[in-house]
């Protein structure tokens, strides 16, 4: 494992823990506050010039967070911008108080009411870091709630004040930021779904926290890692070996669509077909055939007996002959026996949407007796189908980390930031998205793409799920680019994956296999 400040995301108490070994080897607070202080004065001003944002109001807190504030209200200052400050709790950490002097000295003048800033073009919230730990105030709320109500940008250092670092919670109410600078390391709060529309854009200050430190504190815990191009690109089924053929690149069974349903099935088999996988067969009721085969000409179609609603009756096929099955898209809940028989497989299985909603009538328990890796992919209403002991807490980290352990299986749970649980204890987050995503059929391109990446990787489950989870969302953002969010239809998005693959992932510096391709072209 290779520690990592850009993928590593940590929640408070080991933020706390990282910080003080740093101090405890020599580091002085107060360096690390000018450091981390200095660079985000130096970001902000690259973002938010002198000529557009003048007059700037800074927020301070009684902590750290507020001293960070100070330095960067100084900085500001001495580059010219008119700065006023605000500090609504009188009582300041030791160091945040030197600060406070120190800015006095400079001739930055402490307003005494909030309104006092409201003339200001831009809001600078350094109130509470990751040191908050109770609800605000009634009085501290209603300065918040104040601020909010300007409508003026608000950037905010660490986390926008009032969030909840580890579950991302508003605690009473929080400050909604425009921008969050995130000092150092990347907390949990900012991929809770509950705290997105409090943070705005986010962006990640260096402060230089090495990997050595890292290491020391987060190797006793199982790690959460923030999915980049970097750190998939190990994974990635490319180059494929120069001497190939179909099999070896493996075999996908996907097993979907109902006659009512029919689309579920086409786009399932397009998210696979983005996978690059050797070789894919779909089984679908008979009536859809002749559909799924001038949809994906490249896939063996198997036309399943069907009931006279026309789901799938039956799967008169041997499971165990595929290296992969993926179920569930537009299945109907009809017919749980297909279910059971796949859970039966000696194979790995991927089970999304109806598929889902069956396990959930038949019990999580069903997943105890399988012999090989099972992958849930609920959004969240089926989610809450499955755990109903673990739907009552909006932590999306922890919930998903329990239902995995709870059920054996690897969970990945939709949202504006998908997050991907393995049993073993590995942790994915898919760090961005796009709301274009938010539609009917995204969901079963997406099932496919797992079951042709982990067709294709077979050794490592988790890390297949978060590949495919990661360039699912990178082709939605891609598609809304170009398309905006209402043209990201499932088709488009199946088509869009390529490109994200190819935008996501350079080729790495001395890739022997990347030559080998170039050759193969001339
Ligand atoms: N990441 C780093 O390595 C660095 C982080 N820095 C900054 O330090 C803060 C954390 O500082 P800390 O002093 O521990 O906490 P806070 O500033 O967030 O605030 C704690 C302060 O507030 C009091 N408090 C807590 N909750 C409430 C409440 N609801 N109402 C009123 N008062 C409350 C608490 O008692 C404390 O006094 C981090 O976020 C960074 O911004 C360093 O500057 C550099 C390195
Ligand atoms: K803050």
């Amino acid at each position: 494992m290779s520690y990592n400040y850009r993928s590593n995301v940590v929640n408070s108490e080991q933020m706390r823990r990282i910080e003080g070994a740093i101090f405890a080897s020599g580091m002085p607070v107060a360096a690390l506050m000018e450091k981390a202080a200095l660079l985000t004065a130096q970001k902000f001003k690259k973002s938010y010039s002198l000529a557009d944002f003048p007059k700037i109001g800074v927020i301070v807190g009684p902590g750290h967070n507020g001293g960070d504030a100070l330095v960067i209200a100084r900085e500001l200052h001495l580059a010219g911008y008119q700065v006023s400050l605000f500090c609504p709790i009188a009582k300041l950490k030791d160091l945040t108080a030197q600060q406070a002097n120190y800015v006095k000295h400079l001739g930055l003048i402490f307003q005494k009411t909030l309104e006092s800033l409201e003339d200001c073009q831009l809001i600078i919230d350094g109130l509470f870091g990751f040191g908050l730990e109770r609800t605000l105030s009634a009085d501290i709320a209603q300065l918040v709630d104040k601020i909010n109500g300007w409508q003026k940008p608000i950037i905010s250092i660490d986390i926008a004040s009032g969030i909840h670092t580890d579950t991302g919670e508003v605690l009473g109410t929080a400050i909604k930021a425009t921008h969050t600078f995130c000092l150092g390391l990347w907390k949990r709060a900012f991929f809770q779904d509950l705290a997105l529309p409090y943070l705005g854009k986010v962006e990640l200050i260096d402060i230089g926290i090495s990997p050595l430190d890292l290491e020391t504190i987060l190797q006793d815990s199982p790690p959460i890692l923030r999915v980049n191009p970097a750190l998939i690109r190990p994974y990635l089924p490319l180059p494929r070996p120069l001497l190939t053929h179909k099999y070896q690149q493996g075999h996908l069974l996907i097993i979907c669509g109902s006659r009512r349903y029919a689309g579920g099935a086409i786009l399932a088999g397009l998210g696979a077909r983005g996978s690059g996988v050797g070789m894919l067969s779909i089984a679908v009721p008979a009536a859809l055939k002749s559909l799924l085969i001038s949809h994906l000409p490249e896939a063996l179609i198997i036309d399943c007996p069907e009931t006279a609603t026309g789901a799938i009756a039956e799967l008169p096929l041997e499971l165990n002959n595929y290296h992969v099955l993926a179920c569930g898209p537009g299945l109907t809940t009809e017919n749980p026996a297909i279910i059971e028989q796949v859970l039966d497989s000696d194979k790995p299985i991927i089970l999304d949407a109806d598929a889902l909603n069956i396990l959930a009538q038949l019990g999580i328990e069903k997943l105890s007796s399988r012999q090989n890796k099972t992958i849930l992919t609920p959004h969240w209403g089926e989610f809450k189908r499955l755990f109903p002991n673990l739907s009552d807490s909006q932590d999306r980290i922890n919930i998903t980390q329990e239902a995995s352990q709870q059920s054996g299986a690897i969970i990945l749970l939709k949202g504006a930031r998908t997050i991907i649980a393995s049993p073993e204890g590995k942790m994915y987050i898919i760090p961005e998205s796009s709301s274009a995503l938010a539609r009917g059929g995204s969901g079963d391109v997406l099932t496919g793409l797992i079951g042709g990446f982990l067709t294709q990787m077979p050794d490592n489950p988790p890390e297949a799920t978060a590949l495919a989870a990661y360039l699912h969302a990178q082709a939605g953002i891609l598609a809304a680019q170009e398309r905006t969010e209402l043209g990201v239809d499932g088709v488009t998005l199946a088509n869009y994956l390529f490109a994200a693959l190819k935008d996501s992932i350079p080729p790495a510096p001395l890739d022997k296999g990347g030559a080998d391709r170039r050759g193969d072209q001339n």
